[in-house]
């Protein structure tokens, strides 16, 4: 697999200049869209029997560790209690905006925002076989060059309202369409999603639907919402 060379100042409006282009393409089968479980911003004692009821509940592929404001010593200790959950579940562990954290943990990857770091400089550290996640907000821009420098997996969002995280982008779904009939690394579908509206992210060919409130907030608990999800995923 080859990347379209992303051009130098190139914006998204030039590559929409051609809208159909994407459907000269044909569309290749793809596994079936999972979920990936973002945590609460906070988590409490309690968390690590969170995190056991929801993985339970099936077809949840990935958890991210994302605590706001934590120190690293909170973050290593939540790390260190959740990490053995996920492996019992055979669900990959990914950290949220930490290269540095990541490797010390020896955790199954790191997700890295516009901010964050660079994916070529947490592949030189984390080596070929960690999960390396690049939020690429609305931009077909930012994503083609999140697969140069070798994401294993784009994130686009917020597509629903949410609270969880400021976000000024509001992708359209079809840029999950755009995606997935031009590439093979996976896309992931984030903000706002809840069973009700996961639908047309799915239809539109999100790989993955990255939640955190719709789980943790769910009023039956989180096994309940993953149940949920999976009713639409199914
Ligand atoms: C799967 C996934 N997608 C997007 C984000 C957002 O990352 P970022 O823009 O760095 O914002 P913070 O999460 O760090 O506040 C994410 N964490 N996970
Ligand atoms: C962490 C995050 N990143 C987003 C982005 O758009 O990049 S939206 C978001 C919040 C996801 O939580 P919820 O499922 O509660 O909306
Ligand atoms: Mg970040």
């Amino acid at each position: 697999m080859s990347f379209p060379q992303a051009g130098e100042g190139e914006t998204d409006d030039d590559l929409r200049l051609d809208p159909d282009f994407a459907s000269r393409f044909e569309r290749q089968p793809r596994p079936p869209c999972q979920l990936y479980l973002i945590s609460p911003p906070a988590i409490g004692g309690d968390f690590a029997d969170l995190l056991e009821a929801a993985l339970g509940a099936g077809s949840v592929a990935a958890f991210q560790l994302r605590l706001k404001g934590a120190s690293d010593e909170e973050v290593m200790a939540a790390a260190r209690a959740l990490m053995p959950v996920c492996a019992r579940h055979d669900v990959a562990f990914i950290l949220n905006d930490r290269m540095d954290l990541t490797h010390q943990l020896g955790a199954d990857g790191v997700h890295l925002g516009q901010g964050d770091g660079d994916p070529r400089e947490a592949r030189r550290l984390l080596g070929p076989a960690a999960q390396i996640g690049v939020t690429c907000h609305d931009s077909r821009h930012l994503a083609m060059e999140a697969g140069e420098a070798g994401a294993d997996y784009v994130a686009f969002g917020a597509f629903y309202p949410t609270t969880t995280k400021e976000s000024m982008h509001r992708p359209d779904p079809a840029i999950l369409g755009w995606w997935s009939t031009l590439f093979e690394i996976p896309c992931v579908a984030i903000g706002g999603i809840t069973p009700a509206n996961a639908r047309p992210l799915i239809e539109a060919g999100a790989d993955f639907l990255a939640v955190s409130s719709a789980v943790w907030n769910h009023p039956e608990g989180p096994a309940d919402a993953v149940r949920a999800f999976r009713d639409v995923l199914d």
